[in-house]
């Protein structure tokens, strides 16, 4: 039977084509679906019907996501690290173009013009006012860039080849990210640090309890007076009202956001983009094809690849038979798992048993006659949170 993979977002033909239509059902409606594949969708728990075995981000941010509640459930999450990181640099390339130069207020200026047919007093008229519309040069300013993963570490990268000083702040930069960038990015010690000497600060972090409302009153006082503040990482880092008292004293110049809010529509000091960092052909293809070769891979062979909330975890198929168990991170569940096999003379070719944060996950290879009474007794041991079963028993 296909699977069902209810689809919440618009998502790239090329991604949806990595789910054969032999073997999967993609709608945006099922009562009983095997997988939900979305992008920005707010999902509540209660969306996710019981029948749900996996959740796919085509997409960075997991914010929309009810993560805790799918860990509790035995649900990975996963997402598409860097498949949409340029798409999002190339748009922070272009805010600080627009936040350096009087560029929108300039073409906003040309329109104006429209109907004016005498070249000449055309030429007078731009003359005369082109002086509302200078601006400053990003070569030999400091950018800042808050958070250093996929995408904050080619901000930085592009902003070094506009000739640009770079700093930056990340107290959880992981070991590859490290790798990856240049020995030219400065480290700033703190967060305040970084805000007090960036002409511009361009924010790169995942929105987290430890990152909602980051950006305060605190920090923006202590902000590099006419400095731009960039952000295309989520609006919950930046508290609305802090950002608003910080532009009105004047001392932020400039905010320009993906993220719209009512607020800030329609101010001078403000650009606003509707949420399109990863609104490129190329981006929507990356995530939609890396999203859902994931799912594909978790849906028939159990393996986890980007998962937010469950351990990394590969195992090749060595029998058509694998169990695929999530029980909670404690001793001898795995044991008692095992000891139930064993009595049921049902052999172990090949297992792997991985544990992150409160999840263990095991993929185990068998061989023998498995009855669906073997899988309840494994279902009702203490601790154990899913059991499933791939492909078919001998
Ligand atoms: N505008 C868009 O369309 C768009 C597109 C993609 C991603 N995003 C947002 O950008 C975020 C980052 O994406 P990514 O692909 O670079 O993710 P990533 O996981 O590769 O990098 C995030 C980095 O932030 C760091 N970090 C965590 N807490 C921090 C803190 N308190 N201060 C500084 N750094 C901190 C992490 O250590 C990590 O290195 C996503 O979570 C998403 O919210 C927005
Ligand atoms: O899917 C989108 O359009 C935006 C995705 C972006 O916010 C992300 O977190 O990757």
């Amino acid at each position: 039977m296909a699977r069902q993979i209810l689809k919440l977002n618009h998502i790239s033909a090329k991604g949806l084509d990595r789910l054969p239509r032999d073997d999967y059902e993609i709608a945006s409606e099922f009562t009983h679906p095997d997988a939900i594949l979305l992008r920005s969708h707010k999902l509540s728990a209660d969306d996710i019907p019981e029948s749900v075995l996996a959740v796919a981000r085509a997409g960075a941010g997991v914010n929309n996501i009810p993560v805790a509640e799918c860990s509790s459930r035995g649900i990975p999450v996963f997402n598409t690290p860097g498949a949409n990181a340029n798409a999002v640099k190339e748009l922070v390339a272009a805010g600080l173009l627009l936040g350096s130069r009087g560029i929108i207020e300039g073409i906003h200026y040309v329109n104006k013009l429209y109907g004016m047919t005498d070249m000449a007093e055309l030429h007078r008229t731009l003359e005369a006012h082109k002086k509302e519309f200078k601006g400053g040069e990003l070569v030999g300013k400091t950018l800042g860039v808050v958070g250093l993963g996929a995408i904050g570490s080619l901000v930085a990268e592009m902003a070094l080849t506009l000739g640009m000083e770079v700093v930056g702040f990340d107290p959880a930069l992981s070991v590859e990210a490290a790798w990856r960038l240049s020995s030219q990015v400065k480290r700033a010690d703190t967060l305040s640090a970084l805000f007090a000497r960036s002409d511009y600060i361009s924010l790169h972090m995942p929105v987290l309890d430890s990152t909602r409302g980051l950006v305060n009153a605190e920090l923006l006082a202590v902000i590099k007076p006419g400095a731009c503040l960039l952000n295309f990482a989520r609006q919950e880092i930046v508290n609305e009202g802090a950002l608003v008292d910080a532009l009105n004293a004047g001392t932020l110049r400039k905010y320009i956001a993906d993220f719209p809010a009512p607020q800030l529509i329609g101010r001078k000091d403000v650009i606003l983009m509707p949420h399109i960092g990863a609104s490129t052909e190329e981006a929507e293809d990356n995530c939609a094809i890396m999203a859902a070769e994931q799912l594909r891979d978790f849906l028939e062979n159990g393996n986890i690849r980007n998962s937010v909330n469950f351990p990394n975890l590969s195992l090749e198929r060595v029998s058509g038979c694998r169990l695929s168990v999530t029980n909670d991170n404690v001793p001898k569940i795995l044991g008692s798992l095992l000891s139930i096999l064993a009595n049921e003379n049902i052999n172990v070719i090949d297992m792997l048993n991985k544990s992150r944060d409160e999840i263990a996950y095991n993929l185990i290879d068998i061989e023998g006659e498995l009855t669906e009474s073997v899988l309840d007794t494994m279902r009702a041991l203490n601790g154990v949170v899913n059991v499933r079963l791939i492909g078919r028993c001998a």
